[in-house]
């Protein structure tokens, strides 16, 4: 996925500056910054959730296997399949576990029949770490689940519908330290079977669970590059700043 001097606007307030980047497939790439400085709102460009505000306005160019993803043609549902996200808050349908996780192939057609169905439920719950916890109560509602079985049942539906990228949108920070450790351990296991992009607010987190690491302030790109020397080996003013804390 590529991006080529991408703005952001929210009617006249420019959220995102000029961002150009290249995310790797066979990497998690961490977006990082302080309060206000674009994140979430440039990763929900790469998806095409901005749609969905009223006087969002997105400039630039978006690639997704050289595809132009907000080509006017360009199926948005479809778009949204290959791309999937996971919110900081989860947000399981009030369906069954099984439902949670069949509703998108159902929707997408990508189950011949029932027993194809149950097999896409059965992988997608195990690569989201999930399926040994709820295998013997798939028809159990997906919100009475623990707040970090409802986020890897949210990683799971995102997962069902074979996805080339994943975003996560702080996606522990509804949760605690122990539910945070799976969801940690989950896309460490995950990495190399989809692209992964995770907005943090923690930079100890980035540090663990990602290789890449886009460090923005005020709407701009400052840094992007190997996770280890954004916080060992910082090239910018700013992202030194940040990293030690001196704001932020
Ligand atoms: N729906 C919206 N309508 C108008 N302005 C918005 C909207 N969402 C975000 N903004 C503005 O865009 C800027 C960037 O916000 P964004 O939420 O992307 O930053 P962030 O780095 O993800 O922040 P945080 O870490 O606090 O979530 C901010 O000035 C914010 O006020």
């Amino acid at each position: 996925m590529s991006t080529r001097n991408v703005d952001v606007f929210y009617g006249d307030n420019q959220a995102i500056k000029n961002v150009s980047i290249d995310v790797d497939m066979e990497n998690v790439t961490a977006f990082i910054g302080p309060s206000g400085c674009g994140k979430s709102t440039f990763l929900r460009s790469l998806n095409r959730m901005n749609d969905t505000i009223i006087g969002a306005r997105v400039e630039g160019r978006i690639e997704l296997d050289g595809q132009d993803i907000y080509d006017p043609k360009m199926d948005v549902v479809q778009l949204r399949a290959r791309v999937g996200m996971v919110f900081q808050k989860p947000n399981p349908f009030p369906k069954s576990i099984y439902d949670n996780v069949a509703y998108g192939p159902r929707i997408h057609g990508l189950a011949k029949g029932k027993a194809e169905l149950d097999q896409i439920v059965e992988t997608s719950l195990t690569r989201a770490g999930l399926w040994t916890e709820v295998k013997d109560r798939l028809a159990d509602s997906g919100t009475a689940l623990s707040g970090g079985q409802q986020q890897r049942l949210c990683i799971a539906r995102a997962i069902a519908v074979d996805p080339e990228v994943i975003l996560m949108d702080e996606p522990c920070s509804a949760l605690d330290p122990i539910a945070t450790a799976r969801i940690e351990e989950l896309i460490h296991d995950l990495r190399g079977k989809y692209a992964i992009i995770i907005v943090t607010h923690n930079m100890q987190q980035a540090a663990r669970v990602s290789q890449r690491t886009a460090f923005f302030h005020l709407g701009e790109l400052v840094e992007f590059g190997q996770t280890s020397d954004i916080f060992t080996n910082p090239k910018a003013d700013r992202t030194k700043d940040y990293i030690t804390g001196r704001y932020g």
